[in-house]
């Protein structure tokens, strides 16, 4: 390895909680599940992956408990819910039971790919940041498979957004990050909104608490199994939540 790549250092107790959240995903999760250990345990990263379904009607938690018996209760842990929750407060449960000092969220639906998670682990480490985001706004980043509404939904957001509150972050409404654990569970504590939008107040917050954030470029591509469960409310929601935080900020 070339030296310019060595600077920076993993300490041997770190250990990364991947949180998966899922609701109508059977077919995704083995996948998924599959790709997260090819790419994290060909590392030496001491790692587990934190399931939360809300009691999808699909079956995805049988196939969850499947994937427990293959991989084992030390890297798969299944915390489900009764019923649909909703995104923001699955992260919420699901970082009570993280026994790792850094915790990675990410899609369940493949949009997220896993190969990126170590970029994010090494950018980390050589910078030591609070939180390291994915970008879909920077470099080779990129949006795949989305028509132009919801593209234009996402650009339209995360424009609207700078403008308000100037985050200095590129893109505010992607969920595909790595936090400290402690500092996840300071954010999360001052943040109000519990939908989608929780994504895009979490780093608001990040930079008003003056946590340093870097960013990865990464690639989403849109599911090819199942349906967003991003609807109208969602989008009702994040315009409330942005007025909010420009009053309140
Ligand atoms: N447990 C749980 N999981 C949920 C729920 N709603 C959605 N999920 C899971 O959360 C992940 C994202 O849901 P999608 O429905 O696939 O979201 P999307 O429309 O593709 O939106 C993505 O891109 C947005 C824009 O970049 C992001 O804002 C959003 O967070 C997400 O990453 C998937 O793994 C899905 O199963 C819920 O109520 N409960
Ligand atoms: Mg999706």
């Amino acid at each position: 390895m070339a030296s310019s790549e060595m600077d920076f250092e993993i300490t041997k107790s770190d250990k990364y909680s991947i949180l998966l959240p899922t609701y109508n995903e059977k077919e995704n999760l083995p996948i998924i599940i599959w790709l997260i250990m090819k790419y994290l345990d060909s590392s030496e990263y001491d790692f587990e992956v934190i399931i939360i379904d809300d009691g999808s009607p699909d079956g995805t938690l049988d196939v969850a408990k499947q994937l427990q018996k293959i991989y084992g209760p030390t890297k798969i842990i299944l915390r489900p819910r009764e019923r649909k929750l909703g995104l923001g407060t699955a992260y919420i449960h699901g970082i009570k039971h993280a026994t790792g000092n850094f915790v990675i969220i990410m899609d369940a639906d493949l949009s997220h790919h896993p190969k990126f998670i170590p970029k994010f682990i090494e950018l980390q480490a050589k910078k030591d940041y609070d939180v390291v985001s994915g970008s879909r706004y920077i470099g080779d980043g990129g949006v795949y498979g989305w028509d132009f509404k919801r593209k234009l939904i996402s650009r339209g957001a995360n424009f609207v957004t700078q403008l308000l509150l100037r985050p200095g972050a590129s893109d505010l409404t992607g969920s595909f990050r790595l936090y400290k654990k402690d500092v996840l569970q300071k954010l999360i504590d001052s943040c109000v909104s519990k939908g989608y939008v929780f994504q895009m107040e979490m780093i608001i917050r990040a930079r008003q608490l003056k946590y340093t954030i870097g960013e990865v470029p990464i690639t989403f591509v849109d599911r090819v199994y199942g349906e967003s469960k991003l609807g109208g409310s969602e989008i009702v929601q994040f315009v409330k939540s942005l007025l909010y935080l420009f009053a309140t900020t």
